[in-house]
C-alpha cells in the first residue's frame, strides 16, 4: 500500500507581511483589512458606473441620439485630472470605456 506524500500541516498558513517584526506585521495586517474593503467597494462601484453607462447610451441611442457625448466626457475627464492629476485622467479613460465600450 503506496503512502500519500505528507503535507507540513503546523496550522494555518502565515500570511506574508513581508516583516517578521509582530507588531508591524499585526498592523499590515489590519491594514490590509481595510484596503481589501476598499478594493470590493471600487470593483462594485466600477461595476455599477459601467452598467449606469451602459444604459444611458442605450437609452439615448433608442431614442434617436448619439452614441457619445464629449462635452461630457470632456467634464468627466477634467475632474478626474482636477482631484488625481494626469493618473485621474488614465483612470477616466478607462472608466469612460467600461461604459461606453471602446471607440
Ligand atoms: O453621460 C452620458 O451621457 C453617458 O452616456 C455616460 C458616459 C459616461 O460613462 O460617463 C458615457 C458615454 C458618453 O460619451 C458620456 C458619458
Amino acid at each position: 500500500m503506496s503512502t500519500s506524500p505528507t503535507v507540513e500541516t503546523a496550522g494555518p498558513a502565515e500570511p506574508q507581511t513581508g516583516t517578521a517584526e509582530p507588531t508591524a506585521s499585526a498592523r499590515i495586517l489590519e491594514i490590509r483589512g481595510r484596503i481589501n474593503e476598499i478594493d470590493h467597494a471600487l470593483i462594485a462601484l466600477w461595476q455599477e458606473r459601467a452598467a449606469l453607462s451602459h444604459e444611458v447610451g442605450a437609452t439615448r441611442m433608442a431614442s434617436g441620439g448619439t452614441r457619445l457625448v464629449l462635452s461630457r466626457e470632456r467634464e468627466i475627464l477634467e475632474r478626474f485630472r482636477v482631484a488625481l492629476g494626469a493618473d485621474g485622467t488614465q483612470l477616466a479613460l478607462l472608466l469612460l470605456r467600461a461604459g461606453r465600450g471602446p471607440l
